[in-house]
């Protein structure tokens, strides 16, 4: 079996006293697209900076393409890195292509970038007339796509996803759905996605892992999700309500 892309073992982070990962086990594979779930505040995005090393854990260890996350593996890492954010966090003083090719140009000429955003612009489903626009000029949906055309522009061979569709009505979600797991599927990258939304998680995932009380309790394929007893799991796909 190849070597994991991602490995996290026995990640412990606290904040003032409070444990939010306690223990945490996950391990993403090259060219799956794992996606994590779980209630709010459950640690979901502290995981994800984990990983990228914008928060130290307190005790446990990260591995990237199976080298201890130190400075040289996580630049190795990054250098073939995209992220969609949540709310796109586009730059709002700089045009749609400039936003898209934001990283191309410090690797090419400006023309070679902008045809290259353009070109990525149009796989998100985005013609050229959008590409001198601002995006406060773009609808939600729209600016999302953006985003997306961003984290794909250098071809990353890992993609980050946090709550993709947040924020979209059902139809613009799916839209973003579909972008993303033909993208995953072409591509062969790695996707790790962040979500509370089910919809999005039948749509995109090859494996689901769910975090609850600092660890990964349940993960399996979405089959398997659909016939799985565990308790917590159930009532998160389910939506029980909570008080
Ligand atoms: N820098 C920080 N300082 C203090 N507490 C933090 C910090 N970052 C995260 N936390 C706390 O850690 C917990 C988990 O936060 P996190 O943002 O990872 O949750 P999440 O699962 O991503 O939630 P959501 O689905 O609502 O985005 C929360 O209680 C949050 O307040």
């Amino acid at each position: 079996m190849s070597v994991p892309v991602i490995e996290a073992r026995g990640l412990v982070k606290s904040f003032a006293g409070r444990r939010v990962l306690d223990g945490l086990d996950l391990t993403a594979r090259q060219g799956e697209s794992l996606v994590i779930i779980g209630g709010s505040g459950t640690g979901k995005s502290v995981l994800l900076r984990c990983i990228l090393g914008l928060d130290q854990p307190d005790a446990g260890a990260v591995r990237l393409n199976g080298a201890p996350a130190g400075r040289a593996a996580r630049a190795a890492f990054l250098r073939d890195f995209g992220m969609l954010f949540q709310n796109a966090a586009l730059f709002d003083s700089l045009p749609v292509w400039r936003n898209v090719a934001f990283r191309l140009l410090e690797a090419m000429p400006r023309a070679a970038a902008r045809a290259r955003a353009l070109d990525k612009l149009s796989r998100v489903g985005l013609g050229p007339e959008i590409a001198d626009r601002m995006p406060a000029e773009l609808s939600g949906g729209m600016r999302k796509r953006v985003g997306l055309a961003r984290a794909i522009a250098a071809d990353p061979r890992v993609i980050f996803f946090d709550e993709p569709t947040t924020g979209l009505d059902p139809r613009r979600a799916a839209g973003i759905n579909r972008l993303i797991r033909s993208i995953v599927t072409e591509t062969g990258a790695t996707a790790v996605t962040i979500t509370h939304d089910m919809t999005s998680v039948r749509a995109i995932a090859d494996r689901v892992a769910m975090l609850a009380e600092g660890r990964i309790v349940w993960q399996g394929t979405v089959a398997q999700m659909d016939d799985a007893a565990d308790e917590r799991l159930r009532a998160f796909v389910e939506g029980h309500p909570l008080d």
